[in-house]
């Protein structure tokens, strides 16, 4: 087996000469005499024939370890990637319907082979069993840290377990619970400036509101810094974000790049995209030094351990608690922390509006305004624990998670040889995990239903007829949704952003009958990078059912 590698390893060497020494002689205008010239083209051609023998051939069929799972092809390999303009999720789910009982598929593509994991079984393998087995690869952590900044995503190893256990304290749902007062008010702002917004033109767009008031939640929230988007017409970080995760074949482009090209020499090349991500990375980058620099000479957060806080400080004070923490990490801590706790909320509020607007779902809106008049709407708002044990607000939330995940793409690469499903996965092997085909696999999520919004699955109902939030949505393990992940590298702002979504979502039903503009009823396609927005935005109308 070795020496057939290196057997191999010599050919692809001489196929490199090749391509070389036909480029200097036919572009470069080199002249070198034909005698050397012929051996060195049909050593070309044999390595070429050889390897493609090896990679399409010997090597899937007889060698690879992984051999035991079923494979498909994927020509296009956009489709693998978390940043591309191509459209997302639907070939992985094709191949999970294709493969209902496989534990994981192996992907062949023109640049070689990828796993995914896609029973729970492999899932708890990859993700929690094995999870210090794996990184994220560095291509595209290097492409991601211009926007992220090396915060809590990208870092790896200690550095990673060091600020992971810094921060867990800060997202516990007491701490979650004191941001209830903040998220409520911005949302209240929200409804106001979409009412008039409505009133003036008739319409308003819901990605766009959904932007404001989650980064003028997550703003306030991480740095006392309030943006006040929703109130700004032109706020410099919400369009910097707005630019930084709109899709285009450039940017798709850039991101395979970032697989054979260094980072510094990819990032100095003169393209649109370099341009677009400075600029906007810069003008991230200083908001982030303003709202320290604010919150350190207002002492409401201290350098330090053990160092007293102010109540809503504190994920920035988790951030400064961190002794080995120079200024540029916390700066990019919270790049990390506006990037991630920012849009993904922000695509959820709009994807649950998309569904409870289609005539096949709207009558979820009269549902949840029915739980919200039962409780006492003024009272449900007003207080989280309320809002955490609604059945159907929850449901709601749930069941647009599963189906409509913001992150429907992510990989990691194995860093020593490893398992998945008892299967040996060697060192090196990229698994590319797909949250959009695992939340739909009709095997896990009732067959046919998969593909619908079912709150209900959801919910028990007891003997009394009352109904009760279950955790699992029906499905046999927590493994079948991959909406946060699992493990040491799932959302850390889970709950943060459940806690937001409700209380939005409560708020904007509980008060507005919603509808969308009169000829559009139809399935929105998914589009975005690193998150799923409705394609072409999401333009609805208001009409007041409650005083707020
Ligand atoms: C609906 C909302 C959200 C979804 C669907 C979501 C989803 C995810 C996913 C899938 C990952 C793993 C990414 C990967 O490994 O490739 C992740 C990680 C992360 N998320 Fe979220 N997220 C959401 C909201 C938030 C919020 C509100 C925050 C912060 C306030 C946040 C902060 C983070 C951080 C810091 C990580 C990295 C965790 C680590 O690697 O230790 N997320 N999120």
């Amino acid at each position: 087996m070795e020496i057939l590698i290196s057997v191999l390893s010599t050919l692809a060497n001489i196929l490199v000469a090749g391509v070389v020494l036909y480029t200097s002689t036919k572009f470069l205008g080199c002249s070198i005499p034909y005698v050397y010239a012929l051996p060195a083209y049909q050593a070309f051609g044999l390595a070429f024939c050889l390897v493609s023998v090896y990679n399409v051939v010997l090597y899937p069929m007889l060698l690879d370890p992984l051999r035991v799972f079923p494979r498909v092809v994927a020509p296009d390999i956009r489709v693998l990637l978390p940043v591309t303009d191509a459209p997302r999720g639907e070939s992985a789910l094709r191949w999970v319907k294709q493969h209902p009982s496989a534990d994981a598929i192996r992907i062949s593509t023109p640049v070689g082979s990828v796993l995914t994991a896609v029973s729970p079984r492999a899932l708890r393998d990859a993700l929690a069993t094995n999870q210090n087995d794996y990184e994220k690869p560095l291509s595209g952590r290097n492409f991601l840290a211009r926007t992220l900044g090396w915060g809590l995503i990208l870092s790896e190893g200690a550095t990673h377990d060091r600020q992971r256990k810094h921060l867990t304290s800060s997202f516990r749902i007491q701490n979650i619970r004191g941001l209830h007062e903040l998220m409520l008010s911005k949302t209240r702002i929200m409804m106001q400036e979409m009412e008039k917004q409505c009133t003036l033109t008739g319409k308003c767009e819901m990605n766009s509101w959904g932007s404001k008031v989650t980064l003028d939640i997550i703003g306030n929230s991480l740095m006392y810094k309030d943006f006040d988007a929703l109130r700004t017409e032109h706020q410099p970080v919400n369009e910097a974000f707005e630019e930084l995760t709109a899709v285009s074949p450039d940017t798709t482009i850039h991101y395979l790049l970032s697989f054979v090209l260094p980072g510094f020499i990819l990032s100095r090349l003169p393209t649109a995209t370099n341009r677009l991500v400075d600029r906007n990375s810069q003008v991230i980058i200083n908001a982030c030094a303003e709202g320290l620099d604010a919150a350190i000479a207002d002492n409401k957060v201290v350098q330090g351990h053990g160092s007293k806080q102010q109540r809503g400080s504190e994920i920035l004070q988790s951030i400064l608690s961190d002794s080995q923490t120079t200024r540029t990490e916390i700066i990019d801590q919270m790049r990390t922390f506006l990037g991630a706790g920012h849009e993904t909320t922000a695509t959820s509020i709009a994807w649950a509006t998309h569904i409870l607007t289609l005539p096949d779902y709207q009558h979820y809106q009269t549902r949840l305004r029915a739980e919200l008049d039962a409780t006492g709407f003024h009272t449900a708002i007003s207080d989280p624990q309320v809002l955490e044990k609604l059945p159907w607000l929850n449901a709601i939330c749930e069941e647009t998670l599963r189906l409509y995940p913001p992150v429907t793409t992510t990989g990691r690469i194995a860093i020593r040889d490893t398992t998945i499903a008892g299967a040996r996965v060697p060192k090196g092997t990229l698994v590319v995990l797909f949250p959009w085909a695992v939340n739909r696999n009709p095997r896990y999520w009732g067959g046919l239903d998969s593909e619908r919004f079912v709150p209900e699955r959801w919910l028990d109902t007891r003997p009394d007829g009352s109904v009760r939030l279950n955790k699992h949505g029906g499905a046999e393990s927590n493994f079948c949704e991959l909406t946060f992940l699992h493990g040491n590298r799932g959302c850390i702002g889970r709950d943060f952003s459940k806690a937001e979504l409700r209380v939005i979502l409560a708020s904007f039903f509980g008060q507005f009958e919603v509808a969308r503009l009169p000829g559009d009823d139809l399935v929105a396609e998914p589009v975005g990078s690193l998150t799923i927005k409705p394609k072409g935005g999401l333009f609805v109308k208001l009409r007041r059912v409650r005083d707020g």
